[in-house]
């Protein structure tokens, strides 16, 4: 069995006292696991990549007491794997979105998505850490709180964070020497070769607002290099003429995406501000609701 697949098959493995009990998520690195002991439930996330966890390690540990990542609990060694637990999430953003009608979420949940995501985003880069892996299965949601099943969003996965600069604010490089420009859904700077930043993060961002709002993203990222490229610099200048009609309502916060450098500093209470024009009749602050009835899940 290939290093991966066997990261796949680890249900009943015991590891720091948890027994891993359901995989409940997967990527191109790591396998994620809910795992229990006695009455306490978190996840695992497992994976042979030593630096890259090591790193996501490190970064939720920064965050602890900040609402914008799930909780770190341990990370440890288990036989040739590399394992994080941590506070187990409900559902990632991107199944809950294969799961609604039409495959595209209403307006009310692309707002309030939209706002907590860019709140999180905003904790990231406060530490000076670039995210730069923005999409939609890199948000998930809490477990529902009692009363009402309300949930907040959280990212996930800083395999590929990166901590761009120091305190005084001289930019830092990082060895792993990455090619974002490889990455089809780098933000258009990034996929001309310059060096992802925070507002690549936000950028990002509003690519995965128009992949859940039900604009064929992933056929947009089959279209060769340059063109894809193109697509993403005619956002950039253009966004009235550019955007998809499915996010057209959100032209208040694309056009301040659009304005965004890596040199004056980026106004999060604005980018909200706008997020809150596109749709006044929702309040963007207020925590999403989760309903499951008859297997099918509502974010609202
Ligand atoms: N704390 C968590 N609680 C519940 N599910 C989680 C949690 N962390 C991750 N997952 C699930 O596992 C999936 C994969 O996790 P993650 O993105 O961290 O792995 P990865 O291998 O680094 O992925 P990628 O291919 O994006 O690099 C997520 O999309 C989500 O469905």
């Amino acid at each position: 069995m290939s290093g991966y697949n066997s990261l796949l098959t680890l249900s009943g493995s015991e590891i720091w006292g948890y027994r891993l009990s359901q995989l409940v998520g997967s990527g191109s690195y790591g396998a994620v696991y809910r795992a229990s002991s006695g009455s306490d439930t978190i996840a695992v996330k497992i994976s042979c990549e030593e630096q890259d966890l090591a790193i996501e390690a490190l970064t939720l540990q920064l965050f602890y007491y900040r609402n914008a990542v799930p909780k770190f609990h341990f990370c440890n060694k288990y036989g040739p794997y590399h394992t994080i637990g941590m506070e187990l999430l409900s559902h990632d953003m991107d199944s809950i979105w294969q799961k609604v009608d039409w495959m595209a979420f209403e307006r009310p949940t692309l707002i309030k998505f939209i706002y907590q995501a860019l709140t999180c985003l905003e904790a990231v880069h406060a530490l000076k850490i670039v995210h730069r892996d923005v999409k939609l299965s890199n948000f998930a949601i809490t477990q529902p709180r009692t009363p009402g099943n309300q949930v907040s969003v959280r990212i996930l996965d800083f395999g590929l964070s990166h901590v761009y600069a120091d305190a005084d604010g001289n930019l830092r490089d990082d060895s792993r020497s990455f090619d974002f420009s490889k990455m089809k859904y780098a933000a258009y700077d990034a996929s001309l070769g310059c060096d992802p930043m925070p507002k690549d993060d936000i950028c990002q961002l509003g690519y995965a607002v128009m992949y859940a709002a039900g604009f064929d993203f992933a056929q947009q990222l089959k279209l060769p290099a340059d063109d894809l490229s193109n697509w993403k610099g005619e956002l950039i200048r253009d966004p009235a003429n550019n955007l998809p009609l499915s996010v057209k309502f959100m032209l208040p916060f694309f056009e301040l995406v659009a304005d965004l450098n890596d040199v004056v500093p980026i106004k999060y209470d604005l980018l909200k501000q706008r997020i809150q024009e596109c749709l006044p009749e929702v309040d963007a602050t207020c925590d999403s609701i989760l309903s499951e009835e008859n297997g099918k899940l509502t974010l609202t």
